[in-house]
């Protein structure tokens, strides 16, 4: 559960005070998501998320995530808005954490995905892509391959814990992807986190996108690799080819990859499952025991990874030749 920061009702009651949001009638804790602290907020207009930004969102990014969510909402995207206060800003302080109040989205996220979600999840993807151009802020993407060394070397020391070999593998593997990464690729604001737990549908139906919290300036098909990774791999540790086939498709309905782009993917998805692997070895390796958060189990991604280290095109994950 990610609650990192409690609350009290009569701080909560005061920060209500500078919105227009109405009166508190109840709030609860949300026992979801690892980034940030969230409660559910009942009052007398309506449902709201209040979010306390935590460890690894750097303050000075907060305009960009907030002021981002407006211009996606303003060209056409379904994501959730940030309230302003009554002084018109955005952000407001709680608990010492610097807080806001986010409208509610409705629908679920789904736990069992089935290829036609992928397919949506890949539209929605590149409507982002686009609806992002003109967006005047713009953030680096820390977590993409010039922050994936020094995050390495937080863990490589204890590496072989979570298993024997694995800090040579993974030495190699950053040697390997420093050296050959891409860099000019067609780019622009990109999700980075477009993970099932943050897609939202009602029904069959996609309402919305959630956490904009890594988003940033970056290659649009590096998005689409953070996708295949997170939609399309089974429990078991299979790549899906229908369901990439679907999310590629539906993408490709929207924005079509370039030549650059499609012979890219495999690399790319080699370094989205070496990102997710480095956050999520790091909080393994760091979170106290009885912390009120479920820790992720970098191992997943490291098997994914070793997938993609096979993959020659991006065929295997389903394209259809146009
Ligand atoms: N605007 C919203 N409308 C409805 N529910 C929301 C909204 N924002 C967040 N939630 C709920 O809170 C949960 C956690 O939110 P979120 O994914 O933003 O947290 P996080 O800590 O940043 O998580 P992550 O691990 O995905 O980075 C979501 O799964 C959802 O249940
Ligand atoms: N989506 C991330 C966690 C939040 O950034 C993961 O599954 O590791």
């Amino acid at each position: 559960m990610a609650v990192y920061t409690d609350i009290s009702e009569d701080d909560l009651t005061r920060f209500l005070a500078d919105y227009e949001a109405g009166t508190l009638l109840s709030y609860k804790g949300i026992a979801e998501g690892v980034e940030n602290s969230n409660f559910l907020l009942h009052t007398t207009k309506g449902a709201f998320i209040l979010t306390l930004y935590e460890k690894r969102v750097d303050p000075n990014d907060l305009p960009f995530f907030l002021g981002l969510m407006h211009h996606l909402a303003d060209h056409g995207l379904n994501c959730p808005l940030p309230l302003s206060r009554r002084d018109g800003e955005l952000l407001g302080e709680l608990s010492g954490r610097p807080a806001a109040m986010i409208s509610f989205l409705e629908g679920m996220w789904l736990r069992k995905p089935a290829a036609k979600h992928c397919r949506e999840v890949g539209r929605a993807l590149a409507d982002m892509h686009l609806a992002g151009h003109g967006f005047a802020l713009t953030r680096k993407n820390a977590l993409s391959v010039d922050g994936w060394r020094p995050l390495w070397d937080k863990s490589a020391g204890r590496a072989d814990e979570v298993e024997p070999g694995l800090q040579d593998e993974i030495a190699e593997e950053l040697d390997y992807l420093e050296s050959h990464w891409p860099k000019t690729l067609p780019h622009g604001v990109i999700h980075a986190d477009l993970f099932p737990d943050n897609v939202f549908f009602i029904g069959d139906q996609l309402s919305g996108l959630i956490d904009f919290y890594f988003a940033c300036n970056d290659a649009f098909a590096y998005d689409v690799a953070i996708c295949l990774n997170a939609w399309c791999f089974e429990k078991d540790g299979s790549f899906n080819m229908t369901k990439g086939m679907a999310l590629l498709d539906g993408y490709e309905q929207v924005r079509p990859l370039n030549g650059a782009e499609l012979r890219s993917l495999p690399l790319l998805a080699r370094g989205a499952a070496l990102r997710f692997f480095l956050t999520r070895l790091y909080d393994w390796l760091t979170t106290p025991p009885g912390a009120l958060v479920v820790k992720k189990d970098p191992l997943e991604y490291l098997r994914k990874l070793r997938f993609h280290r096979q993959v020659k095109s991006a065929e295997e994950y389903g394209l259809v030749h146009r």
